[in-house]
């Protein structure tokens, strides 16, 4: 693993990576091996998650050739340098801001999308002109397998690579010293992550889960929102981060919503929904046994059919469920949605501000107001109104949580910044060293308070006019020494040219007390000199 890592730094040091031209042509092989395999990646994401193929083209691989597109489009304008606004002691100079690559940086997704959660990073770290390692998820065995005898074929070997493995070779790889780690998967193990990438003082990103509440107002359209909330929950058989985990509602519309989201599985899936094609499988048993332990004591309004042997739980409803219950302590990721009633909107804010901040939250209602202020007296990684999981397709939005369910956001313009280094650059001449005496020693009343005169703007009537004072009596001093023969400009220029040091000790002149400014005119530029 040490070697590893050391081989991608040392093709990081060549500076292979960072030139724009060899950025685009890695991710136009990477969308080349996306179009070029699409096939075989399609049978492993179907294969890992009892997919069907058409489901995993949408859900998954659509996302990616969406974001190379958005890369290949906007990166020149992404990583070139950014000019930064100067100050009055720095007016002459150069400043901008050049994003530059961090390094070598880590990528450790999870198996609900595994194809997603993979590349969507990687195109972000090569776009940024980083080398990576990518290390997918154990538990979507095929896609990590296709990926570790793809992705080398495409990309640059040296500078981007795939570690497969589970918990060992993930606290191994963890050792190391990257130069970020983007880590996707529940929270309990981003804390594990945290804390090895602490010992090297790498910066993360944490792409975590939670409990996403999902409220609907009694002013809302409900056959829209229960066929919308339906899609995003049972899409992938709940295991979703942004899967809307729960319901807020008025105990008033509790039926109303079990009958429609009822009618829309049936729309959905089908009389028979084990056969449907659309309708996905939990990942394993460990994950089967969870949910159904998750069951127990519940009031299921709909649903609850399973099937061990297949790992089949059917689009299920709880109704009138206590928020002290163990489905309500946990995050669901599965096809289960639990109905939890709230007075009003008031109740349904305290319910939400009294656990930890979700990485979605999604409220429906025809009152734009009600939905703003939800937003406003809430936090969460993400907001969607009058839909779920859509804020995850816009790629100029950052996605990420807050608080408990992440820290950091990608994806898009976003991406490309979580893997970069905005690096402040300030380029000055060697002339001006009059004005540099101000932050020199000894330090003095005058010298602080010119200081904040150029730096805070504190603009003193007085000193501003003295200042325009000593120009003035400067260019006067020049005309009165070398008579302007002519109006020619050219002749005027000329007897600048020639004229000889000019020097005014304005700080000796009685009305200017204490400023400490003269003046010097020499062959080339007026020069207005500080004697702080
Ligand atoms: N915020 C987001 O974008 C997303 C968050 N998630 C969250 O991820 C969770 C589901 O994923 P998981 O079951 O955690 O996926 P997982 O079991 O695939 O684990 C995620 C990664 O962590 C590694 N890992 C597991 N245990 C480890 C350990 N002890 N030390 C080091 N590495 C270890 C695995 O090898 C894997 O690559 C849910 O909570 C879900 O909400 C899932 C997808 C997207
Ligand atoms: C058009 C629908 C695309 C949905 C893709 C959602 C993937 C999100 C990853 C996650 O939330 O776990």
């Amino acid at each position: 693993m040490e070697r590893q890592v050391l081989r991608l730094r040392q093709a990081f040091r060549s500076g292979r990576s960072r030139p724009l031209r060899f950025r685009l042509q890695q991710l136009e092989a990477l969308r080349r091996m996306v179009q070029e395999r699409e096939k075989e990646i399609l049978a492993a994401i179907a294969a890992d998650l009892s997919k069907s193929e058409l489901n995993a083209y949408s859900h998954e691989v659509i996302t990616i050739l969406g974001e190379i597109d958005f890369m290949l489009g906007n990166l020149p304008e992404l990583a070139s340098a950014r000019p930064a606004k100067k100050n009055l002691l720095t007016m002459m100079d150069e400043a901008y801001v050049q994003p530059e690559p961090l390094g070598v940086v880590l990528i450790i997704g999870a198996w609900n999308y595994p194809f997603v959660l993979t590349m969507q990073p990687l195109v972000g770290a090569i776009a940024a002109g980083n080398a990576a390692i990518v290390k997918p998820s154990e538990l979507s065995e095929n896609t990590a397998k296709i990926l570790a005898e793809l992705l080398p074929q495409y990309l640059d070997q040296d500078l981007y690579a795939i570690v497969n493995g589970g918990i060992p070779e993930t606290t191994e790889l963890l050792k190391q010293r990257f130069d970020h780690i983007l880590y996707t998967g529940n929270t309990a193990v981003g804390k594990i992550v945290m804390e090895a990438a602490a010992k090297h003082l790498t910066p993360v990103t944490l792409e975590l889960g939670g409990k996403s509440p999902c409220y609907i107002d009694r002013d809302c359209d409900l056959d829209v929102a229960c066929r919308r909330i339906a899609w995003g929950k049972y899409m992938n058989c709940g295991q979703t981060c942004i899967a809307p985990d729960y319901i807020l509602c008025e105990a008033s519309l509790q039926n109303q919503i079990v009958q429609k989201i009822k009618e829309t599985v049936k729309d959905f899936y089908g009389e028979n929904i084990k056969a449907s094609p659309d309708y996905e499988r939990i990942i394993n048993l460990r994950h089967f046994k969870r949910l159904q332990s998750l069951l127990k004591g519940q009031k299921i309004a709909f649903g609850g059919e399973m099937d061990e042997a297949t790992r089949y739980l059917a689009p299920t409803i709880l109704t009138d469920v206590d928020p002290n219950s163990k489905v309500m302590q946990e995050e669901i990721f599965g096809p289960i949605l639990p109905i939890v009633s709230v007075k009003n909107v008031d109740e349904a804010i305290n319910f939400i501000n009294d656990r930890e901040k979700p990485l979605a939250l999604y409220v429906f209602s025809r009152n734009n107001k009600l939905i703003k202020r939800v937003i406003d007296e809430t936090s969460s990684g993400g907001v969607t109104g009058n839909d779920v999981i859509m804020h995850f397709t816009v790629n100029s939005l950052p996605f990420g949580g807050v608080g408990a369910s992440g820290m950091g956001a990608y994806h898009g313009k976003y991406s490309f910044d979580t893997f970069s280094h905005q690096r402040p650059c300030l380029l000055k001449g060697l002339k001006g060293e009059s004005v540099n005496k101000l932050r020199y020693p000894p330090n003095s009343e005058s010298k602080v308070s010119w200081a904040k005169f150029f730096l805070l703007k504190q603009f003193n009537k007085g000193r501003l006019g003295m200042l325009l004072f000593v120009c003035l009596v400067a260019v006067a001093a020049v005309i009165v020494k070398h008579p302007v023969r002519s109006r020619n400009p050219d002749s005027v220029q000329s007897s600048l040219r020639d004229a000889d040091l000019v020097d005014f000790p304005v700080s000796s002149s009685p009305c200017l007390g204490d400023t400490g400014v003269s003046c010097q005119l020499n062959r080339q530029h007026l020069e207005v000199n500080f004697l702080w």
